[in-house]
């Protein structure tokens, strides 16, 4: 398994943990910056550039950081063929995959302590799509989402 990895400073720290957790695990990670807490950056830009990841399939999956893990997500979910879930417990974590089969997973720094945020990661990455009735619901996001495309 191969994941992409984005943050905007604020989600930088949580990243850096993620980043180890799953390396230690022998998961491939790419990491799309930003390579620092310090400097003030724009999440869109980073949501963009994992989101775009995730679409061509340079990666399988992706896993973005901000502060709440909301501003990057919305910026992804522009990022058609994306469904990327802001998620702060194990549950949602579990369901975001099973249900929604979300390509993307957000989680904000400011809002989850280390533990949560990696036992959350560690759901979600073992956790697959149960198809069957959800795959319905998701071709009907899909195809809400080409109504809506040029
Ligand atoms: O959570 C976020 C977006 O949803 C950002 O990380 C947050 O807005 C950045 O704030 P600041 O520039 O004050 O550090």
């Amino acid at each position: 398994m191969r994941i992409g990895l984005g943050s905007d400073h604020g989600g930088y720290n949580l990243k850096s943990e993620i980043i180890k957790y799953l390396t230690e695990k022998g998961i491939e990670c790419v990491d799309f910056g930003t390579n620092n807490s310090t400097e003030s950056v724009d999440y869109p830009m980073y949501g963009e550039k994992v989101a775009s990841a995730v679409v061509s399939k340079d990666v399988d999956y992706g896993i973005i950081c901000c502060g709440t893990g909301i501003g990057i997500s919305l910026a992804a979910n522009k990022v058609p063929g994306i469904r990327c879930a802001v998620v702060s417990d194990v549950f949602s974590a579990k369901m975001s995959k099973a249900h929604n089969d979300a390509n993307m997973l957000s989680l904000g720094e400011r809002v989850l302590g280390r533990g949560l945020a990696l036992e959350i990661v560690e759901a979600w990455i073992n956790t697959e799509f149960e198809g069957d009735r959800h795959s319905k619901r998701v071709d009907m996001i899909k195809q809400i989402e080409k109504r809506y495309s040029k």
